[in-house]
């Protein structure tokens, strides 16, 4: 399966209201996409449509080289991982950090299941790659933000994603912990057997080179995307915003600054 999202003009509709607007998209395997958007553009609407939560009012939608309509959507869910901030408040702050990760296995808010051995190394291999194994036997909730977000994705890649959704995973994070988990992402990608990655965003500065691609949407519209260095500069991103901003590139990566 060389196509893990092939969506072809996807509109949802709320009432009047249209939310997605002809939004066609194909991300190919290993391809890392960001998804760039200011609040209430449609980002986690379309994430919604990707996961099977929304039924698109007009167009196809195929992912992991399944067509909806004909799949069943809680097996498919169980290739993709969704990070996001709202799971957080899920979880049970007393559990062991370790359980917390292991039990992404299962797809379960707490863990029921008898882990194998196996469980136990992969969840601590994971846990090395992202820089928290040291937080093994810690309760959850004694984790800061940070550490919390890296938990979630260690949690994710346990039940072996294709996809790995990671929703605004900086948000509330200082300066220092956000280039943390940046470099723990960026390590990530390296490592063979990643699944291919959607990065969703406010910020251009948080997009990794990895993310070599990139959908600016707006107002539910893809207003533009492609490889991330044609689409992150000056005149795209004023265009954007509809306000002067300068696009500047600092190791790889675009800070925006107002002109
Ligand atoms: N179920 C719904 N019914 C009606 N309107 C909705 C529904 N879900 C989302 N919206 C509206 O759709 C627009 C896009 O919302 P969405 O949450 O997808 O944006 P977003 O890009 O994820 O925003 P943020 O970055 O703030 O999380 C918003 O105006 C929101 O109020």
């Amino acid at each position: 399966m060389e196509e893990i999202i092939h969506l072809e003009g996807v509109t949802w509709r709320r009432g009047e209201l249209t939310l997605l607007k002809d939004i066609d998209w194909r991300i190919r395997r290993h391809e890392h996409w960001a998804l760039l958007g200011l609040n209430g553009s449609g980002k986690t609407t379309l994430l919604n449509i990707i996961t099977g939560y929304y039924w698109p009012t007009r167009g196809e939608v195929n992912v992991l080289g399944q067509q909806f309509g004909q799949v069943d959507l809680r097996e498919l869910r169980q290739s993709i991982g969704w990070v996001s901030s709202s799971l957080q408040e899920k979880l049970y702050g007393t559990d062991r950090t370790q359980y917390v990760v292991i039990s992404g296995k299962f797809a379960t808010i707490g863990l029921y299941e008898n882990p194998e051995e196996s469980d136990f190394a992969k969840a601590g291999a994971l846990m090395t790659a992202l820089g928290c194994a040291h937080l093994w036997d810690r309760e959850y909730r004694t984790c800061s933000q940070g550490e919390k977000q890296k938990l979630l994705i260690a949690r994710a890649l346990m039940a072996n994603p294709k996809l790995l959704i990671l929703d605004e995973p900086c948000n509330g994070l200082d300066l220092f912990s956000r280039e943390r988990l940046l470099a723990s992402i960026e390590d990530l990608t390296r490592q063979e057997d990643m699944p291919t990655m959607i990065y969703v965003t406010h910020h251009t500065e948080e997009i990794l080179p990895a993310f070599g691609h990139t959908m600016l949407l707006r107002r539910g519209e893809a207003f533009r995307q492609g490889a991330t260095s044609d689409v992150l500069n000056t005149a795209t991103l004023s265009e954007f915003f509809e306000a002067p901003v300068v696009a500047e590139q600092h190791k790889d990566r675009y800070y925006v600054r107002m002109a």
